[in-house]
């Protein structure tokens, strides 16, 4: 399996299953998409800015509630193995993204994974063991080295576009490489006392052989 990104803003994706895991989804996917999650039943865990729906679909019904959302992911999260087969059946018959959390291992190209996830504002990063307590340990040892990134990602993308037009493509490089790598702005990052765009600055005129 390889992991791809998919750009979901603005666009449904429909829940089936309103339990630990089915919120877990949810969670995920509000964070850029329009999510509704259909249950009975909802367990007390967050569901993000997602819309509850309370029904029980028959596997007969399932299809009427994927052309009705006309999302462009279905999960699968139910207890019931009928509906979360049937889920699966009516997305791959309209060629849609799905997820079914009942299953692991090999799989068809649109039935995707759900990845551990950690994130700092555009830094994401997606982590599969297939083996859900092992990522799970290897993703709270990741949370802590991508601490911050965020804010550099933010940071050396206002330098990307400032430099750009104005230094040769190496020398850029150069710039960007020495900020990146520098442990004095990593430190700086979130301490609330440094100014990290300060010493971006300094970093950039170092490399680049200027007066700041
Ligand atoms: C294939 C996949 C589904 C997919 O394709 O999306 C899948 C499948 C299954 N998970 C099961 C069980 C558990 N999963 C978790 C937790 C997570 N599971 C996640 C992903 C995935 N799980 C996908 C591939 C992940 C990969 O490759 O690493 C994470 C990473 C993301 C998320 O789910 O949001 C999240 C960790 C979040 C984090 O901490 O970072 C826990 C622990 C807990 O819930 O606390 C348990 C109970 C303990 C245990 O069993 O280990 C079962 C058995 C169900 C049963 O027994 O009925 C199956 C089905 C099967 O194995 O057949
Ligand atoms: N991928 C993962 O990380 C994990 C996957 N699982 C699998 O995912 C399934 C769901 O796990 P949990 O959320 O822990 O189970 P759960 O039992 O807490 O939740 C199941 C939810 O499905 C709802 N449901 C039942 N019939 C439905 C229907 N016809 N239509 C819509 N919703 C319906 C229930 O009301 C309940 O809210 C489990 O059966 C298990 O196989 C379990 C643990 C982790």
């Amino acid at each position: 399996m390889l992991p791809l990104l998919h750009d979901l803003a603005g666009e449904s994706v429909l829940v089936f299953g309103g339990g630990r895991v089915g919120a877990r989804r949810a969670r995920t996917f509000a964070v850029e998409s329009d999510v509704v999650v259909v249950s009975p039943t909802f367990s007390e865990h967050g569901f993000g800015d997602a819309r509850r729906v309370r029904a029980a679909p028959s596997p007969d019904a399932v299809a009427e509630w994927v052309d009705r959302v006309d999302p462009v992911l279905v999960v699968a999260a139910t207890d019931d193995t009928a509906v979360n087969a049937t889920v699966e059946r009516v997305a791959a018959e309209r060629g849609l993204l799905y997820n079914r959390a009942d299953r692991a291992g090999a799989r068809d190209p649109c039935h995707v994974a759900i990845p551990s996830m950690v994130r700092d504002g555009d830094v994401v990063v997606g982590l599969s063991t297939g083996v859900p307590a092992l990522t799970k340990v290897l993703r709270q040892r990741i949370e802590a080295d991508v601490d911050g990134a965020g804010e550099l990602a933010a940071l050396t993308a206002e330098l990307r576009r400032e430099l750009r037009d104005v230094h040769p493509p190496e020398r850029r490089r150069a710039a960007l490489r020495a900020v990146v790598r520098s442990d004095r702005v990593w430190k700086a990052l979130g301490d609330g006392v440094a100014n990290p765009r300060q010493i971006v600055d300094e970093i950039v005129s170092e490399e680049l052989g200027e007066s700041p």
